[in-house]
């Protein structure tokens, strides 16, 4: 979309469009709404990132929690965005088998007792098998240093 067609957008056009920038959280979208008009999508892009890092990190964390588990049952009910979806497809969770489906599961819970948010990470540019070792990995970080980097996978 041209960015003059977005600068005039109404704010409910702006939310339906740009509500799932990040998956279910239309806080972004109505947060960076007062720094329009935007000169592109670059610009809308920084206005995200600079919201999320200004966040506390109680802030931070709830963005992290909007985040659908990766092979969780919203993937298996169909209850997911198109985008999730397919985000999730590419990595290969649409096509696991059972005992697979069951050992992300428990690695997710493992993960959330720990932490406290869901393991986050940009399903897009990762496969399965890259995605359990970088959840075994990360489960040594301590709470700190993981937000951060749970942070740094919006893609
Ligand atoms: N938890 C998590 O990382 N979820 C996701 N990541 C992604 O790229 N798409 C998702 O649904």
């Amino acid at each position: 979309m041209d960015i003059n067609a977005v600068n005039a957008l109404s704010y409910g056009e702006f939310l339906e469009i740009f509500g799932n920038v990040i998956e279910k959280c239309p806080i972004i979208p109505a947060a960076i709404w007062i720094h329009r008009p935007f000169t592109g999508l670059a610009d809308i892009e920084a206005h995200i990132s600079d919201f999320i890092d200004s966040l506390p990190e109680s802030g931070k964390e709830g963005i992290l929690r909007c985040h659908p588990d990766l092979a969780g049952r919203e993937l298996q009910s169909g209850a997911l965005t198109r985008d999730s979806q397919e985000e999730q497809r590419a990595a290969g969770f649409t096509d696991l088998q059972p005992v697979e489906v069951s050992r992300m599961r428990s690695l997710n819970s493992e993960y959330k007792e720990r932490f406290g948010f869901p393991f986050v990470i940009c399903a897009r540019l990762n496969t399965k098998r890259d995605i359990t070792r970088e959840l075994l990995d990360r489960l040594g970080n301590d709470r700190a240093a993981e937000r951060a980097r749970a942070i740094d996978e919006h893609c």
